[in-house]
């Protein structure tokens, strides 16, 4: 299936089995090729409902042979009608970690602040600084129930070595990967200033999104380990050659020529997750229980009842 993952006509719409993986697709993936379409979910949280349907989508284990579900959600919507700051990231992040989901692969299209990151290029970024502007619904913990993950690692060094492992295993078809990366994650929707991309340059930025959080955050806080792969489709503003300055004809044009290996790369980290000797990573088993304890810091006579009875729903038997 290579169409966006509407409800089509004798799909199922429930899901037996706890569904692990997970891709989010950014700007220009909204499906995923060669995978079979087992199940869409429309799943509501107390957050209100995600920003598309869950597909649920059926990949052959490279090991044993078995049928592996990935859950696919397309971060802008269906038909890219979010704009980056009305992305539903708390009911997105809620609703995959609610159908069992462990680890996400999230892809986004970034700008480039470096030269030698060249459009196409993918980078494994490994931290973040956040530019957004606090209008994004940013944490599960408010209201009357408090909380503190850590974060300094903002993407899963276990995940993330295994994703570069797999895009080198690429490089000579097309792919060129750049193992470490920081990126920039802007407000939006509008693209930066001159002065801000030279900003951002000055203080090691790598690349530019507008994605990468409040959606790594909320991944921390629901203990799903998450990683991102860039891909470079321009090179924002800052280098300033004329008809070189970003534009969205431009970020699609590199997203829709370099579809084929961003689709191979997704596919190749798939297919290594899949692995029974990935298990433990993939059910992000260091993870487990860290919220119970960074987010029960406020004494139960504190408590809110709405939200202690949202956190519920996404962490059963965590704050009985
Ligand atoms: C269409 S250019 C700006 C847009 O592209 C990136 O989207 P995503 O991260 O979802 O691939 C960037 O973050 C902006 O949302
Ligand atoms: N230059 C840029 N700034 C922010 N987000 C982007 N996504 C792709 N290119 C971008």
């Amino acid at each position: 299936v290579t169409i966006p993952y509407r409800r089509m006509a004798g799909v199922p719409t429930s899901y037996p089995d706890p569904v692990h993986i997970a891709v989010i697709g950014g700007t220009g993936i909204r499906a995923l090729k060669d995978f079979t379409l087992a199940a869409t979910l429309n799943v509501d949280t107390p957050w209100g409902p995600p920003s598309s349907p869950i597909s649920i989508l059926h990949h052959p284990s490279p090991t044993s042979g078995k049928p592996i579900p990935i859950a696919f959600l397309s971060r802008h919507g269906l038909d890219h009608e979010f704009a980056p700051h009305e992305v539903k990231n708390r009911a997105n992040i809620a609703a995959l970690r609610h159908i069992g989901v462990r680890t996400i692969i999230a892809f986004s299209a970034v700008g480039s602040l470096l030269e030698e990151i060249r459009p196409r290029d993918f980078v494994v970024p490994d931290q973040i600084i956040d530019r957004t502007k606090g209008i994004r619904p940013f944490t599960f913990f408010e209201g009357g129930m408090v909380g503190h993950v850590g974060f300094g690692d903002p993407f899963d060094e276990g995940l993330a070595k295994i994703v570069r492992r797999c895009g080198h295993s690429l490089e000579g078809e097309g792919v060129t990967l750049h193992d470490k990366g920081l990126v920039i994650c802007m407000e939006g929707p509008q693209f930066s200033t001159r002065a801000e991309s030279n900003l951002y340059r000055s203080w090691g930025g790598s690349v530019i999104n507008m994605s990468a959080l409040p959606e790594a955050k909320l991944a921390r806080e629901a203990e799903i380990a998450y990683q991102m792969i860039c891909m470079a489709t321009d090179y924002d503003c800052w280098r300033g050659g004329e008809g070189e300055d970003v534009n969205v004809e431009m970020v699609m044009g590199h997203m829709k020529a370099n579809a084929e290996n961003a689709g191979r790369f997704i596919g190749t980290v798939l297919d290594e997750l899949s692995k029974e000797e990935h298990g433990e990573q993939v059910l992000a088993k260091h993870l487990a229980g860290q919220t119970k304890f960074a987010g029960g810091i406020t004494k139960p006579e504190g408590r809110g009842k709405e939200v202690v009875e949202k956190l519920k729903w996404l962490f059963p038997g965590y704050f009985d």
